[in-house]
């Protein structure tokens, strides 16, 4: 079975499919004692024909979609160093993914896991349909809860785990958190006040102008908020925000052209109903519209996911907390 994986980068790394040419390098850093103590399925010493059937065994369960097991890649130079591995495995029936990691002793002290387990975990929960990511540490091993509390992932309950290597069951550190706690955080913009001056504690109110686009087969399309804004991976309407002097009719035919590559008329945006919510910083306000025309075909122009949608699927996608209302008396009118 192949399986197929754009590369993820960071800053200083490449998370990448393991190639059998990784083996030789693999078996050097992970056959070590200082490694293998505080993983639990990974036996001591570690056979190199072991290496060359890992390598394969996560082919298979990428291509399956059960994981993705990468490996995490440094540049001396021109050359592609190994540095470790760092893996998500979904738990079978839920949106829930569990997150490991190894990294080889002489690249330890560089905050390597945090910035590979970080950018796998946001990226499973912006590109996969997860809305969890959990991970067990060995309690003695402060060094990768402390990776883990890095990344946004907060301690949930003590457990026990069979390590391998050790022949012992041995109490272990849960840790779980989802997109609101992974999302790296971005700088959240200016919302635009809808009425100046605001009271000095009231809170800022942001204006957000959506449509549901509904086809000749009355689907709707959904688009998926890409990895490193808030909320990646869940699904809404096509729309933003108004930028300063913008009507909500200007900001969506801007929005839709941006993102979708289509013009839309004001006269074919019909009002529908609004969000109104709060979103912690600040209030949301967001006018929905219906349109069923607009000119040009609709491509995601931005990289984004996007889903046509029967009504009664609506359902089937995680959307913000916001959209909940409105999906409801979509499918009603629908
Ligand atoms: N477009 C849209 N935004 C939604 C929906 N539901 C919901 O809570 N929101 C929220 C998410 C964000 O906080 C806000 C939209 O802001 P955004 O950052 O995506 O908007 P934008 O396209 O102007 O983004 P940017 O230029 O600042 O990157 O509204 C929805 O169905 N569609």
């Amino acid at each position: 079975m192949t399986a197929d994986f754009a590369p993820l980068r960071t800053e200083r790394l490449t998370l990448r499919l393991l190639q059998p040419e990784d083996a030789p390098d693999l078996h050097r850093l992970i056959n070590d004692w200082d490694v293998v103590r505080w993983l639990s399925r990974v036996p001591f010493p570690y056979p190199r024909e072991l290496a060359d059937e890992w390598i394969a065994s996560t082919h298979r369960q990428l291509a399956e979609g059960a994981a993705w097991h990468l490996a995490i890649v440094g540049q001396d130079g021109d050359t592609e160093v190994l540095v470790g591995c760092v893996g998500l495995t979904r738990q079978p029936e839920t949106r829930r993914a569990e997150l490991g990691y190894w990294v080889g002793r002489r690249f330890w002290g560089f905050g390597v896991a945090a910035e590979a387990a970080g950018r796998l975990a946001r990226w499973g929960l912006a590109h996969l349909d997860l809305d969890r990511i959990f991970a067990h540490v060995l309690e003695e091993n402060a060094r990768s809860a402390a990776v883990l509390r890095r990344i946004g992932l907060a301690e949930s309950g003590r457990g026990e785990a069979q390590f391998l290597a050790r022949s012992a069951k041995l109490p272990v550190l849960l840790f779980e958190g989802g997109r609101e706690d992974l999302t790296a955080p971005v700088p959240l913009p200016e919302p635009p006040l809808l009425a100046e001056p605001a009271p000095p504690d009231s809170k800022p109110m942001m204006l957000v102008a959506a449509c549901a686009l509904i086809d000749a087969d009355g689907r709707v399309l959904l688009a998926r908020r890409p990895e490193g804004k808030p909320m990646a991976g869940l699904w809404e309407f096509p729309g933003g925000k108004l930028d300063p002097g913008e009507t909500p009719e200007e900001a969506l035919i801007r929005e839709l052209r941006e993102e979708l590559g289509i013009d839309v008329s004001a006269a074919c945006l019909a009002p529908f109903t609004f969000a109104s919510h709060d979103a912690g910083r600040f209030h949301l306000l967001m006018p929905l519209y219906l349109c069923r025309r607009w000119e040009g075909s609709v491509t995601a122009r931005e990289g984004q996911a996007l889903a046509w949608v029967r009504p009664n699927k609506l359902a089937d996608y995680a959307m913000p907390p916001a959209d909940k209302p409105l999906v409801a008396l979509l499918r009603d009118l629908l």
